[in-house]
């Protein structure tokens, strides 16, 4: 993309034209918006975050979308809400403050080998791939659950040990260099205060855990935050959300990352599932990516700003 007044954000992109998009809107806001290089995939391809920062040792929030191949829209409203953020620095007095006192760290495609896969394969069975495209000893099934992969709870119920199930935790914690790239990059910097990932589908607004149906000590704070942040994002266009616990509201799932991030201390976790509830799935059409994407920016200004008064 030469520049980003010709990005079409109303189409799901490959993973190099959403690479080159980066760079445009690195160019275009220098001073606000680089580019950060946390490591490379199984693949050997680079794994790049957007940093949004106006100052030096700040606290950050930690935002990916992407880490399941097929959830094509998280990706693509993760790509609007960068450019959001980009374009609101200096109007949007909410989004001004944020970044007068916190970073973002936003990585839009966190399984690109994944999406690649997704994009390039032949087979239509491979649209819906999930998983990373590391190899398995023993095994002629490929990949690894990225959201099983975690140091939370690994191996419990709700993963599997098979490596050809969708849901393979992997043969020990953090196994994926995806996972040990995110995981390096939240430890070594130390000032993480929020973690949010991005999934689709189901119009969910989740909390840990999702090893254990236990309730977190933070529980009640979590929630009311959840519930206030999806009534935001129901105000643009009535698009309903639940709210609660992963293991409650969806199911039991081990090795998931926002428990692991938890655990580490970072309150503020939150996973999203974002449209639809099924009709389309997976394969939702391009035409409800930006109202998705202008939805969820609501629930994710809303948390920000919570995360940033907290
Ligand atoms: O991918 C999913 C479909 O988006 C649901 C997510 C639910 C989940 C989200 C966060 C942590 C653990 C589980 C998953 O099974 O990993
Ligand atoms: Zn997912």
């Amino acid at each position: 993309e030469r520049n980003t007044k010709s990005f079409n954000f109303a189409a799901y992109h490959t993973l190099d034209t959403i690479y080159d998009w980066m760079n445009t809107l690195v160019a275009a806001h220098p001073n606000l918006v680089s580019k950060v290089n946390i490591g490379n995939s199984y693949e050997n391809r680079p794994m790049y975050v957007l940093k949004f920062s106006t100052g030096a040792n700040r606290p950050a929030i930690w935002v990916d979308a992407g880490i399941h191949s097929r959830e094509w829209v998280s990706v693509a409203s993760a790509v609007w809400m960068a450019n959001k953020i980009a374009t609101d620095y200096g109007v949007d007095p909410s989004v001004t403050s944020f970044l007068g006192k916190m970073d973002i760290y936003f990585s839009l495609v966190t399984n690109p080998d994944g999406y690649v896969y997704t994009h390039t394969s032949v087979s239509p069975w491979d649209r819906m791939w999930r998983k990373t495209r590391s190899r398995n000893a023993g095994s002629t099934c490929v990949g690894v659950d990225p959201n099983r992969n975690w140091d939370a709870g690994f191996g419990g119920p709700g993963a599997s040990k098979y490596p050809c199930s969708d849901s393979y935790h992997g043969p020990y914690a953090h196994s994926e260099i995806e996972v040990q790239n995110v995981v390096n990059l939240i430890k070594n910097h130390g000032k993480f205060k929020s973690f949010i990932s991005i999934h689709a589908y189901s119009q969910l607004l989740m909390y840990p855990y999702g090893y254990t149906c236990s309730s977190i000590p933070h529980q009640a704070e979590l929630d009311s935050v959840g519930k206030a942040a999806v009534k935001a994002l129901s105000s643009l266009y009535g698009t309903s959300y639940q709210v609660g616990s992963i293991c409650n509201i969806i199911y039991q799932a081990s090795g998931g990352s926002i428990d692991w991030s938890y655990n580490l201390g970072i309150k503020y976790s939150f996973a999203f599932e974002l449209r639809d509830t099924g009709r389309y799935g997976f394969l939702l059409p391009s035409t409800q990516i930006i109202p998705t994407a202008s939805e969820t920016w609501l629930a994710l200004k809303h948390i920000m700003e919570y995360v940033r008064d907290h």
